[in-house]
């Protein structure tokens, strides 16, 4: 594992933010970090990051505790503004890189090339305060990688951006990973999560209450459903043992199963019914994981 947080808890005066927090990461990993607001994510990063000092526990990367000297190895994007708002973005670009020890040239070269990939090549000569939200999170985040960091933390990378920007964005991290660093990003939406990440956490008031990759979590979460569009009555179906709740659609019905091989069990049964148009076995959504784990803590 390249990153380690092992037993972190932060504690602001007798509030605890983050609560005795462990978290692995593989190198070359995509881990995304949920929770609801509040839930202690940026808090965590902070701390990642050495920004923050935990108030017990450690972190490590590669081993070792991240500090100013590790600068040129990490990215960041946080999730409150980070730009200078009167400096122009070439300008701010090549400062910044040139702090993580990128030379001018080198800096230069590739801001334009990540100006012209985000389609604002005219942009490197405004400032940072006359670009749209939207706009400033690209630079936001050509600023976090511009370096080619190893560790790439972002907060809240999508915020602000419309579909088509959030799909360019998307697409630069995929790459950004291929070409093998290590990312830990949070977000809200679930969707760019599902689509973006191996493994996931979910925080919930400073502790993790679920973790692992997409896959093992639902699995572990269960309630799978079959779905089937009929034209007849399925209700009888849902008397079959490992049938846990029947819902009628307007296309046929969804069945709640308690493991897999019921799911074929109810095909069986449904075509002696009549004409099957469509059958399909559903995994819940991380959505669904979400709102039950978090949602029923909170109730
Ligand atoms: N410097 C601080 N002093 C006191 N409390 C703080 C401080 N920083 C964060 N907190 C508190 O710690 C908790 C966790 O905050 P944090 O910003 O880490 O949450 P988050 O998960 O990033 O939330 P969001 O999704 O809203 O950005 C919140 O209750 C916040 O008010």
């Amino acid at each position: 594992m390249a990153l380690h947080v092992d037993q972190v808890t932060k504690k602001f005066g007798d509030f605890t933010a983050v609560d005795n927090l462990s978290l692995s990461i593989e190198e070359g990993g995509m881990h995304g970090f949920l929770g609801a607001n509040g839930a202690g994510k940026t808090t965590t990063f902070r701390m990642i990051l050495g920004l923050l000092d935990p108030t017990e526990g450690s972190v490590r990367w590669k081993g070792r505790p991240i500090t100013y000297a590790s600068s040129p190895e990490i990215g960041y994007l946080p999730e409150e503004r980070g730009l200078y708002p009167k400096m122009k973005v070439e300008e701010q670009l090549v400062y910044l890189a040139q702090l993580r020890n990128m030379s001018k040239g080198d800096a230069k070269r590739e801001a334009a090339a990540w100006l012209e990939r985000f389609e604002v090549p005219h942009y490197g000569q405004k400032k940072v305060e006359e670009l749209s939200k939207g706009n400033q999170q690209k630079i936001q985040l050509i600023a976090s990688l511009l370096h080619k960091p190893s560790l790439l933390i972002l907060d809240e990378p999508f915020s602000g951006l419309d579909p088509v920007n959030v799909e360019m964005l998307k697409k630069a991290i995929l790459d950004f990973q291929k070409q093998g660093a290590t990312i830990v990003f949070s977000s809200h939406r679930m969707d760019h999560v599902e689509e973006l990440c191996d493994d996931i956490s979910i925080l919930d008031r400073g502790k993790v209450v679920v973790s692992g990759s997409i896959k093992e979590v639902k699995r572990s979460f269960g309630k799978q459903r079959v779905r089937l569009n009929m034209d007849v009555d399925l209700c009888s179906l849902s008397e079959i043992a490992g049938v846990d709740h029947f819902t009628k659609t307007k296309e046929g019905a969804i069945f709640q199963i308690t493991e897999e091989k019921i799911a074929q069990i109810l095909l069986a049964e449904a075509m002696k019914l009549g004409t099957l148009r469509h059958f399909a076995v559903e995994e819940p959504s991380l959505e669904e994981i979400f709102i039950a784990k978090v949602g029923k803590l909170h109730a």
